[in-house]
């Protein structure tokens, strides 16, 4: 077989990759230390002294954090104790050993993209962990519960057009195709609304996103839906398989996270899928991404708010969750750097979850990077053979492309695409819809 394609990295100067560790990351930092100082005071409400010496120690270790990235210093150990501190370290080990150039030091500046972003975000989580009592604080809660409020208008004509549609079972087979489209394409388009690519800044969603699908579809590279629905409607009327399971690896709270409740709950109400099984992050991840924290949230505030259409649904998942039939999750796998095609061996037990799956939905740019190993493969590459043998169950990538790669386009679609847009790699303007798996 031939040799991997080299994997992006932030040494190819001016590439998105180097942006984003140069520029990017470090305004996220400060963002961080700046929601901690404005906590001060909550901080001392709860604890007291304690609570203001644990925002200085804090800031200290986040300070540390900003300069080593500034400065390209070595990549360190992580020295907390969590579930995961050692298979980072090992991973970091792993790192250093495929270096032979420099100093050998796995650095922010030359290491796999990937595996230096992550980081990341993970030594934010070790500095709010060693500084107890405020060890469970989630810096990114603030800008997550926002993007929530500000979409408030796009939220409540999505569950206006979902309650619309109930009872599922009367309506017409292809009226029931036409709005799997329909919502899975805005599921697609709730992925614009991540956080990191804006720095941690607003990122809702004002418009009316069921208007505008008929505008966006230029917009998407790859639409795979129809293999999609193939798949569910022949399981649907298949006897031998009464429960048809669909998981959901769920990327970003707020908005993006309420387009995927919604296409789960016409899943369900359709009855294309039985069981409905969520995969979230175990720590605040990439700025935005849910954890259950953010899940119970979300699902709360929609079952109390006064307006009826988004109260019901609200109602309807806390109803679908207590049955069973919808399921939350989180693995710590979500939150290590690794590629996927290594699942099998590094979280066995949750590959062995997936493949209880009739088909995996990955949401986003990171799980996108993550299935491809983010790695530099041509535009024309098969998806199929760039998962690397990761192949649980059939599955879907829905993103928006935030990043320099992208697989299975047609010949010339790239050229054409540099061509008209320049930038249509990374600003989140296009989506894909891509499948892998037998029908
Ligand atoms: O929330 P998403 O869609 O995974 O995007 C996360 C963002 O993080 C990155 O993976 C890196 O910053 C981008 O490629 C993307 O902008
Ligand atoms: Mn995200």
């Amino acid at each position: 077989m031939a040799e991997s394609p080299a994997f992006l990295s932030a040494k190819d100067e001016g590439s998105f990759a180097y942006l984003t560790i140069k520029d990017r990351t470090p305004q996220i930092l400060t963002k961080v230390i700046d929601t901690l100082h404005r906590h001060k005071s909550e901080f001392f409400e709860k604890h007291g002294e304690e609570g203001i010496e644990a925002e200085k120690k804090a800031i200290s270790l986040l300070s540390k954090l900003r300069n080593e990235l500034q400065t390209d210093k070595p990549i360190t150990p992580l020295v907390d104790k969590c579930v995961d501190t050692h298979l980072w370290n090992q991973y970091l080990e792993y790192q250093r050993s495929l270096l032979n150039e420099g100093d050998g030091e796995p650095r922010w500046f030359f290491s796999p993209w990937l595996f230096v972003e992550c980081y990341m975000y993970r030594r934010i989580h070790e500095a709010i962990m060693q500084s107890p009592p405020i060890h469970d604080f989630d810096v990114f809660k603030e800008s997550k519960d926002e993007n929530f409020f500000e979409s408030q208008d796009s939220i409540a004509a999505l569950c206006t057009h979902l309650l619309q549609l109930k009872p599922v079972k009367d309506l017409r087979e292809e009226q029931i195709q036409d709005e799997f489209f329909k919502l899975l394409q805005i599921s697609l388009w709730g992925n614009r609304c991540d956080l990191s690519l804006s720095g941690g800044e607003s990122s809702s969603q004002k418009a009316d996103i069921i208007h505008c699908l008929q505008d966006l579809t230029p917009f998407i590279l790859i639409n795979d839906t129809e293999s999609l629905w193939a798949l569910l409607s022949k399981l649907k009327k298949t006897v031998e398989t009464p429960v048809v399971r669909v998981d959901i690896v769920l990327d970003n709270s707020g908005f993006e996270l309420i387009t995927d409740l919604v296409f789960a709950d016409f899943l369900f109400s359709s009855e294309l899928a039985t069981e409905i099984h969520f995969h979230g992050k175990s720590i605040p991840w990439f700025v935005s991404d849910v954890t259950v924290r953010d899940f119970n949230w979300i699902v709360e505030r929609m079952k109390s708010s006064n307006l009826e259409s988004m109260s019901t649904c609200g109602a309807c998942w806390e109803a679908y969750a207590r049955m069973g039939r919808w399921v939350y999750h989180d693995h710590a796998f979500w939150t290590l750097p690794h590629p996927y095609c290594v699942m099998p061996q590094v979280a066995p037990d949750l590959y062995a979850e997936l493949q209880k799956a009739h088909l995996v939905l990955f949401k986003g740019d990171l799980n996108y990077r993550k299935l491809m190993g983010d790695r530099k493969w041509k535009f024309t590459f098969p998806f199929h053979q760039a998962l690397s043998g990761f192949h649980p169950a059939p599955l879907c990538s829905i993103r928006t492309l935030k990043c320099e790669l992208q697989v299975g386009l047609q010949p010339g679609q790239a050229e054409q695409l540099t061509a008209s847009d320049p930038q249509w790699l990374t600003t989140g303007r296009y989506g894909i819809l891509q499948f892998d798996g037998p029908l």
